[in-house]
Parts: structure tokens; C-alpha cells; sequence
């Protein structure tokens, strides 16, 4: 955990984004204005209420003079604090407004900042950790700059107003009572650096603590298969205990600061008493005047501590932003919508790498690719093996442009995909996946998320792409068809079932270029049959890659790279390579049939 000590000044770029944060919404000036009009009554009234008083003690005798002239004043004192009520009335209900709209506004901010980032920006940051800095991170900067923000300005304005006030009405008692005012402010100030960079470190223990339960609930079939509930409560307790541990320290410096704060405010009521008495005994202030100074030293003490606590606030919300400005300030490594568009009627789909070497930014040090070339010629089927790791996958997700090579090009019919727009050459991309990930809302929904535009895709494509995909009969037998909700990653579905949904979202895109990985584990006969025809009818007409797993696969394909020491070490059509005894090939297939023949005798 970083130190709590590493807190330094106000960043700029906090102060910028938090700017941005702040002018995104538009009811804050009539909330201003309201502020000003409760500040102003609430401020006006000591006055008032003093001369209410000097004019009970100098009526004297005279019952009937008094009682007008109390009347009168307590009848605009209460319509100017009823003025005062609507305002203060008004002030809230836009300041909670402005408030919830701030919070909307960071959250989509960073979320939006989050999916635009490169896939090897995931690699180094960790799912639990993001979401934490969605919802929580969020949560504190929100609060720290809406709700407490309304509050923190009407302290403001109620202690300017209440500091004049004093000066007004006695220059004398202002400038001794206010000599407070500069060493508090002082202890303030390294108050809220504390709290800023306890609050950052609470804030990155939070996120851990937030990581693991994430990481462990979405995998709670491994963690019950190995017995593990008790082990993981208990490292998920060590990760609430550093939060708590940090929660003791805050606790600690917040009750030093609100007793001191506490403690001053008394001083400067009894200060106001003395020296006010004292001023009175010399016929230099009226009995209404020190009433007067009372009640506004009572307020100025109200504010400054409100001020107190907008200050702590605010430095928490600094602490807990200081990860959220990091995120919204990045810039992806590639843009996602820039870049070269071609005529799509007019993309053929030859794929060719070229010389490209590879290593992922988090391995620089293990390369997955040297001087790898290798072309697909348009509307071929291109087969990839190799042994487990060798980086099969790995080249799929380069032509995706997931990453992009240290050296080398790849080319979509010889434009290099480094110059398309990333948009624009994903649409014309279809992948299916070993384990097709689909989303937890329906069937319909997972198939039309294949479209550009899913909201335009109408049932008769959802309904035509199953059909093709073997899909149509399985879902129209479940109780809800086409609006069954499918389960956390489609896990209310067979393996099976998931890949041909996954093959139907492929169709509905209607890509140039295909990308397969075959999947490994065994599906029975019947759901190989019904996957295998439906990937039979994806693959038509276009380029496909495919990670091959079964010789039925390879044997179809008009060409077979296999990988080996990070390159492509054989190409060529499936029965030249098998020919060759020698081969990697011929070997790499030996070995799979001698598998296969062990699977069968094991199933006789
Ligand atoms: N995101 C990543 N960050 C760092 N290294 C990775 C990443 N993804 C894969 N690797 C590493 O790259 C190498 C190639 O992985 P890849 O998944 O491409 O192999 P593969 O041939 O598809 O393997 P398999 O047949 O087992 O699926 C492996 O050593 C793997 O550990």
C-alpha cells in the first residue's frame, strides 16, 4: 500500500477536471442566486434582532411607542425570513440536482474513458480496481464537490458577510475577536493535506479490497470447488482491516481538528463578552450593538467550522481524484475512430503479415513473434496450429489490432491496418471464440449485438442468423424463446448452445474476414455436428483464420501455417505438409491422431 505520507499541493489537472465536472451542469447560477438571497436573511437578522432590542431599553416608559415599533419590525423580520426560508428551500433542491447531475456526468466521463483505452491498458490494470474507481471513486469526488460544495459556499458567504457585519457594527471588538482566525485557518490547511492523502490511500485499499471480492465472486465455481470460502473471507478481512486501519488514523487527526475548532469558537464568544462588557461599561456599545456582535461572532463560528468541514471534505474528494484525473486524462494509444476508410464494397480481405515481431507490453523481455510473414489469400480458409503457448491466438488478436507489432506490418489488402480506422476494420471482422463470452440479457439482444446498429436489426435477421447457426429450435423450445436471459457470461447455456449464439452474432455481422478459434473441449456428437455445420455456412464466401484443433478442420482448409519458435516454420496446403515425413506438420498431426485413437479406445 503506498504511504499516506505521499500527499503533496493541489494538482492543476485536479483543479481542471474538477472545473470541467463543475461547468458540465446548468442549474449551479440560479442556485447562486438563491444562495445569496437565504446568505443575505440570515445574515441581516443579528442586525435586526440588536435593534429590535435597543428599542425595547430606549422606549423607556413609553408602552405604546414600543409595542408600534416592535410590531412593525417583527413583521418585516418575519417577511424577510420567510423570503429567507424559500430561498434557502430553493438553494437545496438545485444544489441536490446540480449534484446528482455532477456525479452522472463523471461516472459516464470515466466510463466512457475506460472503453476507449487499448487492450494492453487491461493487461495492467485489474477489473476490481476500474470499477472501484467507477462507482466509488466517483461517489467521494461527487459528494466532495455537490452536496458539501453547497454548504461550503454558504459558509463562505455567511462568514464574509458575518466578518463585515462585525466590523460594522464595532471595529474595535471585530479586529481583537478575529486575531483567531489566521492560526486556524493555518491548522486547516495541513488538516486537509492529511485528509487528502489518507484519502488517497484509503481509496487504493478500498480498490484492492474491491478487486478480490470481484475477481473471487465472478469465479465462485472455483473458489467452492477448492473448498476455499473461509480462506478468501479471511484475505478479503486483511483487506477491510488496511481500510479500517486508515479509517483509525482519520478518525484520529478529524477529533484533534473539531475539538480545536470546538474549543476556539467558546474563546471567541467569551472574548466577545469581555472585551464586549467592557466597551458597554464605557458607553461605547449599546446593549443592542453587543447582542448584535454576539449573534454574528455565533454565526461567523458556525461558518468557519462549516468552512472547516467543506475544506476536509473537499481535500478527501482531491485524495480520492487524484486516480479518477489520472484515467480521464489518458489518451489511448490508438484513437478508435480515426484512420483510413475504405469503400466496403469494395474490400476483397487478403490478410498478409510481414516481417512482424511481437511481445506483449507486460513481457517485453518473452517476444511471441520474430520476423513472422505469412499472407491468407482473399476468400481462403488459412488453418493456424502449433503447440500450446506458440501464440496462436496472439495473431488474431494483432489482426483485431488488440495490440499492434514492435516491427512489421499486417495488411488488409495492402493497406497497412495501422493507417484504417480501427472502427471501420473491426466491423468487417467477425470472431468466434473457444469460449464465446455472451451477455447477461437475452437471446435476441446477444445475437443483434453483432450489427452495427443493433437497434435496427428487426426479429426475421435475429430469427434467419439462428436458423443458418443451428440456433433457431434450441431457443424457440425455451419457455421465453428469443427474450431468454441468458445468465452472467451465458451461463444458463450448454458449451454448445453458447457457440452457435456466438456463430449467429458472427452472421449478422456479415464480415469479410472471419476469425476462429476452434473450440478444444469436447462437445458430444450431436452438438459438434450442429456447431461444425453452422461454422461450415459462416465460412462461406469469405476469409477465414482459424485456430484449428480437429483434422477435420485442417483437412478443409486451403492452407495450413503451423507456428513454432516465433515464426510461421511451415505453410502450405495440408497434404504437401503431411508428405513431408520430416516435417512439423506431419509431426504435430501424428501426435494429434495418436490422441484421438487413445480418446476412442478410452470411450470403447
Ligand atoms: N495478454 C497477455 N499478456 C502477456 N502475455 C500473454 C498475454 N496473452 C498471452 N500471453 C502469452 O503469450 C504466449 C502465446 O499465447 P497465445 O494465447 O497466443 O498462445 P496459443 O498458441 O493460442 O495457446 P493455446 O493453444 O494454449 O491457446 C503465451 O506464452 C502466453 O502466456
Amino acid at each position: 500500500m503506498t504511504s499516506w505520507r505521499s500527499g503533496r499541493g493541489f494538482h492543476p489537472r485536479g483543479l481542471r477536471q474538477c472545473w470541467k465536472v463543475m461547468i458540465s451542469v446548468s442549474s449551479p447560477p440560479a442556485a447562486m442566486g438563491f444562495l445569496t438571497v437565504s446568505s443575505a436573511v440570515t445574515m441581516s437578522a443579528p442586525f435586526f434582532l440588536g435593534r429590535v432590542i435597543d428599542t425595547i431599553y430606549t422606549s423607556g416608559a413609553d408602552t405604546e411607542t414600543m409595542t408600534s415599533s416592535l410590531t412593525s419590525l417583527c413583521l418585516m423580520l418575519t417577511g424577510v425570513f420567510l423570503c429567507g426560508g424559500a430561498a434557502n428551500a430553493a438553494r437545496v433542491y438545485l444544489m441536490q440536482i446540480s449534484g446528482q447531475q455532477i456525479v452522472r456526468n463523471l461516472r459516464t466521463s470515466v466510463f466512457s474513458s475506460i472503453l476507449q483505452q487499448e487492450v494492453a491498458f487491461f493487461d495492467k490494470n485489474r477489473t476490481g480496481e476500474l470499477i472501484n474507481r467507477l462507482s466509488a471513486d466517483t461517489a467521494v469526488v461527487g459528494r466532495s464537490i455537490t452536496d458539501n460544495l453547497s454548504d461550503g459556499l454558504r459558509a463562505v458567504a455567511q462568514a464574509a458577510a458575518g466578518v463585515s457585519m462585525m466590523f460594522y457594527v464595532s471595529p474595535s471588538l471585530a479586529s481583537f475577536v478575529l486575531m483567531i482566525v489566521p492560526p486556524m485557518a493555518g491548522l486547516a490547511v495541513v488538516y486537509g493535506r492529511y485528509l487528502r492523502s489518507i484519502s488517497k490511500c484509503t481509496q487504493e485499499a478500498l480498490a484492492q479490497a474491491t478487486q478480490l471480492a470481484e475477481e473471487r465472486i465472478s469465479n465462485m465455481r472455483t473458489v467452492r470447488a477448492f473448498g476455499k470460502e473461509l480462506s478468501e473471507v479471511e484475505a478479503y478481512t486483511q483487506k477491510a482491516d488496511d481500510v479500517l486501519h486508515l479509517a483509525r488514523k482519520e478518525a484520529v487527526m478529524r477529533a484533534g481538528f473539531f475539538g480545536i475548532t470546538g474549543l476556539s469558537g467558546n474563546i471567541m464568544i467569551l472574548s466577545v463578552l469581555y472585551k464586549g462588557g467592557l466597551l458597554m461599561a464605557s458607553q461605547h456599545m449599546t446593549v443592542g450593538e453587543l447582542s448584535s456582535f454576539l449573534m454574528y461572532t455565533f454565526w461567523v463560528g458556525i461558518s468557519i467550522a462549516g468552512l472547516s468541514s467543506f475544506y476536509s471534505e473537499l481535500m478527501k474528494g482531491f485524495g480520492a481524484g487524484a486516480r479518477l484525473w489520472e484515467l480521464l486524462d489518458r489518451k489511448p494509444e490508438f484513437p478508435l475512430n480515426e484512420g483510413l476508410v475504405l469503400p466496403s464494397d469494395q474490400l476483397k480481405g487478403q490478410l498478409e503479415f510481414c516481417n512482424v515481431s511481437f511481445a506483449y507490453p507486460t513481457r517485453i523481455e518473452a517476444p511471441i513473434f520474430q520476423d513472422l510473414s505469412v499472407t491468407v489469400p482473399a476468400g481462403s480458409i488459412m488453418a493456424v496450429v502449433g503447440s500450446s503457448g506458440s501464440g496462436k491466438s496472439t495473431l488474431v488478436s494483432l489482426l483485431l489490432r488488440l495490440y499492434d507489432p514492435d516491427a512489421g506490418i499486417i495488411t488488409i489488402d495492402g493497406h497497412n491496418i495501422r493507417d484504417l480506422n480501427p472502427y471501420w476494420l473491426r466491423s468487417h471482422i467477425g470472431t468466434v471464440s473457444q469460449e464465446p463470452v455472451l451477455f447477461s440479457c437475452s437471446v435476441r439482444e446477444n445475437i443483434a449485438y453483432g450489427a452495427v446498429d443493433p437497434s435496427a436489426v428487426t426479429t426475421e435477421e435475429v430469427y434467419q442468423a439462428a436458423r443458418v447457426a443451428n440456433a433457431y429450435d434450441f431457443v424457440q423450445a425455451f419457455p421465453k424463446g428469443f427474450d431468454t436471459v441468458v445468465g452472467e457470461k451465458g451461463v444458463l447455456l450448454s458449451g454448445g448452445q453458447k457457440q452457435r449464439i456466438a456463430i449467429a452474432r458472427a452472421l449478422l455481422k456479415n464480415p469479410k474476414i472471419l476469425l476462429l478459434d476452434e473450440a478444444t473441449s469436447a462437445l458430444d456428437a450431436e452438438n459438434e455436428f450442429l456447431v461444425q455445420e453452422a461454422l461450415e455456412r459462416l465460412m462461406e464466401g469469405r476469409t477465414v483464420v482459424i485456430i484449428a484443433h480437429r483434422l477435420s478442420t485442417i483437412k478443409n482448409a486451403d492452407a495450413v501455417a503451423v507456428i513454432d519458435q516465433r515464426c510461421v516454420a511451415e505453410c502450405g496446403h495440408p497434404t504437401e505438409l503431411l508428405a513431408n515425413r520430416q516435417g512439423l506438420f506431419r509431426k504435430l498431426m501424428e501426435k494429434q491422431a495418436f490422441l484421438q485413437e487413445e480418446q476412442q479406445q478410452v470411450l470403447q
